[in-house]
């Protein structure tokens, strides 16, 4: 009997985000420092016995996220990984696989990440190829850079494109407020902003090392020394490339968020809340602003990528 497997895979944001300059292969060496959030993307896969892959994506009930950006076809990740889990392990059938989204579109929150992550638990589990959790993780690095880290959740140090993982400790939960745009901000265009400013004498590359605040903010739970902390390389490039995000940076912070940062490549835009209550009452005062599209709230860490047991 054919059954359908469901998988859901964490957002991430970047506590700290360190870049070196360009390597030959035209990606940055980084220094990162993630924390995965209860923001979910859901894949479904059932199998199905004729070889083919075939997609539908859709929004999580009464998460507002537009579809419209995330292509349905083989460069869509999850089919991608769908597609290398298969070849792998020599496997002929094929996976009707479903999206339903929680992250929003191209917002620097690793979305597409999480469906690949989500993509190869749950066709591992419906194609029953017994792949262990390090073999998947392996696969997950050829997808994307920041796949691996949406495989695996809670707090962790990212090295090398970012795919180089170390578990962090961190102690307690982190209260988030998110303030997404419609428009995407694209990953390659803002770190090829990033050279332009290097090039230029705009910005230097940081020393690639982790920084002490932001893990000694983590172990003590503490969200103030942690907003204090919050770092990110790219989001100088990001308000470049679109500046009406110094709003909703400057909106954050007359809400007393503990801090506030640019996520990933952007453009949406993360502040850190003292508690749930305090968390709402930014998220309101951003949204009276009129500074963002959608605002949410969130909290982390949350775990990593697993199969959802109905
Ligand atoms: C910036 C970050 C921070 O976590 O996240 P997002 O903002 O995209 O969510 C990541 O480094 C994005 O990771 P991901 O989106 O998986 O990147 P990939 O698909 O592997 O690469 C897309 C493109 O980003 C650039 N890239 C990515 C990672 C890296 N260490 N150096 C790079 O220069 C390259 O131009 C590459 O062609
Ligand atoms: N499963 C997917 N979900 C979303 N976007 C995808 C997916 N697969 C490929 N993409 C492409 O990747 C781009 C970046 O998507 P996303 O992962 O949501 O953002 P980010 O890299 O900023 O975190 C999208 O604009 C889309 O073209």
């Amino acid at each position: 009997m054919t059954r359908t497997v469901r998988a859901k895979a964490p957002a991430k944001v970047n506590l700290q985000l360190t870049v070196g300059p360009r390597s030959e292969d035209g990606y940055h060496p980084l220094a990162t420092v993630f924390q995965a959030l209860d923001l979910w993307e859901i894949v479904e896969a059932t199998p199905r016995t004729d070889g083919r892959i075939t997609l539908a994506v859709d929004a999580a009930a009464g998460s507002l996220i537009d579809t419209a950006g995330v292509p349905v076809d083989e460069s869509n990740l999850a089919w991608r990984a769908a597609e290398l889990l298969a070849e792998s392990y020599g496997i002929a059938d094929g996976v009707d696989l479903r999206i339903v989204k929680g992250v929003p579109v191209a917002g620097g929150m690793a979305g597409g990440s999480a469906d690949a992550a989500a993509a190869l638990v749950a066709c591992a589990e419906a194609w029953d190829v017994g792949a262990s959790r390090g073999a998947l993780a392996g696969l997950a690095a050829r997808l994307g850079a920041d796949v691996p880290f949406s495989l695996h959740g809670h707090t962790a140090v990212g090295m090398g494109r970012g795919d180089v993982l170390t578990p962090a400790m961190s102690h307690g939960q982190f209260h988030w407020v998110i303030a997404t745009q419609a428009a995407g901000l694209s990953t390659p265009l803002v770190f090829a902003e990033y050279d332009r400013r290097v090039d230029e004498g705009a910005q230097s590359p940081s020393e690639l090392a982790v920084c002490t605040e932001v893990m000694t903010a983590l172990m003590a739970g503490d969200p103030v020394a942690l907003g204090a902390s919050l770092t990110n390389d790219l989001e100088a490039p990001a308000l470049a490339l679109m500046p009406r995000l110094m709003q909703v940076l400057e909106a954050a912070e007359a809400a007393d968020a503990c801090g506030a940062i640019v996520s990933g490549s952007g453009p949406t835009v993360v502040a850190l809340a003292r508690s749930r209550q305090h968390a709402l009452a930014i998220a309101a005062h951003l949204r009276a602003a009129k500074v963002a599209d959608a605002v949410l709230t969130a909290s982390g860490p949350a775990g990593g990528t697993v199969v959802i047991q109905d």
